[in-house]
C-alpha cells in the first residue's frame, strides 16, 4: 500500500479551501481527516452557503469523519486542515480528540483576510459580565436536576 505523506495531505486540504473559494460557496477554509492512510472526512467552510456559523471547515470534516466511523471519537485520526483553528473548531478538536492537527496559514494570516477572531480568545479571559454578549446566571429551582439524573443514570454513554 502506498502511504502519503503529512504534505500531500495538507496540500488537499489547501486545495479544497481553493475550490471553496473558487466555487464561491463560502469562506477560504479547507480540512480534512485522514485515518489509515484514507481520507475518512472532507469538509470546506459553508457558513455563508448553508446559513450555518458553526459550517467551519474542520466541522464540517470532523462531522464527515465522525459519521463514516460511526463514532464521536477520531482516536487514530489526523487532522490536516489549510489554517490554524479557529476557538469553536478548536473545541470540536478537543472533543473529537484525534492523534494530531497540521495547519497552513496561521491565524494572522486569517485576521490579514478579514477573518480575525483574535477577539474571541480576548473574550474567554474576561469575566462573564465584561463580555461583549451578556452571560449572566440564572438559576431556577431545580437547575441541577439534569446533572443529578446524569450522574445516577445507568443507561448512558460518557464521554
Ligand atoms: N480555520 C478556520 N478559520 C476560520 N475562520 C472563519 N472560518 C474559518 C474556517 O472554516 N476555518
Amino acid at each position: 500500500m502506498m502511504l502519503y505523506g503529512h504534505e500531500y495531505w495538507m496540500k488537499m486540504a489547501i486545495d479544497e479551501a481553493f475550490r471553496n473559494v473558487q466555487q464561491a460557496e463560502g469562506g477560504p477554509f479547507g480540512a480534512i481527516v485522514v485515518k489509515d492512510g484514507k481520507v475518512i472526512g472532507k469538509g470546506r467552510n459553508l457558513v455563508t452557503t448553508l446559513n450555518d456559523p458553526t459550517a467551519h471547515a474542520e466541522v464540517q470534516a470532523i462531522r464527515e469523519a465522525c459519521n463514516h466511523l460511526q463514532s464521536f471519537q477520531l482516536t487514530g485520526c489526523v487532522i490536516y486542515t489549510s489554517c490554524e483553528p479557529c476557538p469553536m473548531c478548536l473545541g470540536a478538536i478537543y472533543w473529537s480528540r484525534p492523534d494530531a492537527v497540521y495547519y497552513a496559514s496561521t491565524k494572522k494570516d486569517a485576521a490579514n483576510i478579514g477573518f480575525d477572531d483574535h477577539f474571541i480568545y480576548e473574550e474567554i479571559e474576561k469575566p462573564m459580565d465584561q463580555r461583549s454578549i451578556p452571560m449572566r446566571l440564572l438559576q431556577p429551582a431545580d437547575y441541577l436536576l439534569p446533572f443529578q439524573a446524569w450522574s445516577s443514570a445507568e443507561r448512558k454513554i460518557e464521554y
